[in-house]
């Protein structure tokens, strides 16, 4: 993936050229941009990073929800919060997305932030029960029913959407229908996990959600290209190179040690 920068020496003494070869219209243009990955692609390369490399669910899981947690403070600094207390809504739903929500608020209470957490599909397997355990310890309240919309506008700076993910197909079925439904009349800002949720993964959605921000995983999905919102990064940086190549990635690099980059 380095290739992509062109002229831009990729030793240690160039990284702060990186940035600056690397962002707005000069990415962009280039001609190896960040790959959007179609449905069965995303699927297929998580399936061979458990099976062909040996990470394990929980693993890469507690880094794309960490990766999750990172971004939104760069976008939503707690020092750029309109409300009195730095609350959060992190909604879950019943799949690797909805643990990706799960890690990313506990790393946002270790943050500074308040979120809260609606999970109304909790599937029964260990790791989920773990996740949800371990957000209880942190005294991380979690909500019985969805909020009507100008209740979640008057009590939360932001909600975070980790109801679907890669797999999600079809239409939405319940309880999710009306949980989106109520998140489309909200005004605070939404920021998505991987997708905006009920969101064809590579045709988007006219009428669907509109968020704030996009939190690419692993590679952002075809339907990327639709996001209108004001940020959009790229996080789980645990791609190996290997597997980057093979799949013609083309991902830019992270700069020094983060584990997020806006795109
Ligand atoms: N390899 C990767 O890139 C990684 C992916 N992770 C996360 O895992 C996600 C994919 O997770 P999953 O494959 O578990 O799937 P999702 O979390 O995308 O969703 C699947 C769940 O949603 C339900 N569902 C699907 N379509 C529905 C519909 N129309 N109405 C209602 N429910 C519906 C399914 O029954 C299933 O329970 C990614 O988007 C990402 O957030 C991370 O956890 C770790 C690493
Ligand atoms: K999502």
């Amino acid at each position: 993936s380095l290739a992509q920068a062109g002229s831009c020496s990729v030793s240690a003494a160039a990284d702060r050229h990186r940035s600056h070869c690397l962002t707005g219209r000069a990415a962009s243009t280039m001609a190896h941009a960040v790959r959007h990955l179609g449905q069965e692609e995303a699927q297929k390369i998580d399936e061979e990073l458990f099976s062909e490399y040996g990470f394990s669910v929980d693993q890469l899981m507690e880094l794309a929800g960490l990766s999750c947690a990172t971004a939104v403070t760069r976008a939503y600094p707690l020092s750029s919060l309109v409300k009195a207390r730095p609350s959060l809504l992190v909604i879950c739903g019943p799949g690797n997305n909805g643990g990706d929500g799960l890690v990313c608020a506990r790393h946002l209470k270790l943050f500074g932030y308040e979120p809260t957490v609606l999970y109304p599909k909790r599937p029964s397997k260990p790791l989920f029960q773990g996740l949800t355990t371990q957000c209880e310890k942190m005294e991380i309240p979690f909500l019985t029913e969805m909020p009507e919309a100008e209740v979640i506008d008057e009590a939360y700076n932001l909600v975070i959407d980790a109801i679907f993910g890669f797999s999600f197909k079809g239409a939405v079925r319940e309880p999710f229908g009306s949980i989106l439904d109520v998140l489309k009349k909200t005004t605070v800002p939404v920021a998505s996990i991987d997708i905006p949720s009920g969101w064809d993964v590579e045709q988007g959605s006219a009428d669907g959600l509109q968020p704030d921000m996009l939190i690419s995983l692993t590679a952002p999905k075809k339907s990327a290209s639709l996001f209108r919102g004001r940020y959009h990064f790229l996080g789980g940086r645990f791609v190996p190179p290997a597997l980057e190549k093979k799949y013609q990635l083309h991902l830019p690099p992270y700069p020094g040690t983060d584990c997020v980059l806006q795109l």
